[in-house]
């Protein structure tokens, strides 16, 4: 079967940077795995994460999506693909700041037949759904996201992420604005809509107490400390 992601010699540099950011050999996520990455900070998880969706390209080796490489496909193909495959939560959220809540949230759907095809019910009736598993009160819904405190916006960003069941889930420190009682719904309902679609997720965050609730962990070490991605199970 094919793996939902997989990197395979992979290295990245950032512009003007001589030592490569990334060196990872290896690493493969299948569907419904749910991997914690972890790392210290600046050791090039966020990075990894924009190669995985192919935000970024490498500049040797391949990440693939869906046996994919996006380093063979155009830009425009890169969106295409993205939008139609993957959900993902940026670290600073990307919502359009003008757009409603819901409008936010029924994004993909527009700009990919395939996720709107893949809602639940109609893609508004998913959004619906989404907003209020994630704690949204309905009175938000039609307000510009930029009149949502920072914790609220995190909520909406993963109702973005998850619409239309996408089979990769990227989370980019998702849980930073949350409290606890917050954080824990918030995983609730990530993880369980991810098993249940069978979607990968890939998770980044410092969290510790997060960790515990993933099967697989993988760590990323900054290689100008160490030379390779290792993983414990
Ligand atoms: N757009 C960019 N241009 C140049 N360098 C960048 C860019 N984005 C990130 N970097 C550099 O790449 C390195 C890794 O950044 P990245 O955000 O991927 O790390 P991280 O592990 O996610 O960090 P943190 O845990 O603090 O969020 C850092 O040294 C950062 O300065």
């Amino acid at each position: 079967m094919i793996p939902v992601l997989s990197v395979d010699q992979l290295r990245f540099a950032w512009p003007r940077h001589e030592a490569p950011m990334l060196d990872i050999e290896t690493l493969s996520v299948d569907a419904g795995e749910a991997v914690f990455l972890h790392g210290p900070s600046g050791c090039g998880k966020s990075t990894l994460l924009s190669l995985m969706a192919g935000v970024l390209v490498a500049d040797a080796g391949h990440a693939k999506l869906l046996g994919h490489d996006w380093g063979k496909l155009t830009r425009r193909q890169r969106d295409r693909t993205r939008v139609a495959h993957v959900g993902y939560i940026f670290q600073q959220f990307n919502l359009l700041s003008y757009l409603s809540v819901i409008d936010n949230v029924l994004l993909p759907c527009r700009f990919s037949p395939r996720r709107a095809s893949r809602a639940d019910g109609t893609p508004r009736a998913h959004a619906e759904q989404l907003l209020q598993r994630m704690g949204l009160d309905k009175a938000l819904w039609q307000r510009p996201a930029l009149q949502l405190s920072v914790g609220q916006q995190q909520r909406v960003a993963a109702a973005r992420a998850l619409i239309g069941h996408p089979e990769l889930v990227i989370a980019d420190e998702p849980t930073s604005a949350l409290d606890e009682d917050r954080r824990e719904a918030f995983l609730d309902t990530l993880m369980s809509a991810c098993e249940a679609n069978r979607s990968a997720l890939v998770f980044v965050s410092h969290d510790r107490r997060i960790a515990e609730r993933f099967g697989r962990h993988v760590w990323l070490p900054d290689i100008n400390r160490a030379a390779l991605a290792s993983e414990s199970q």
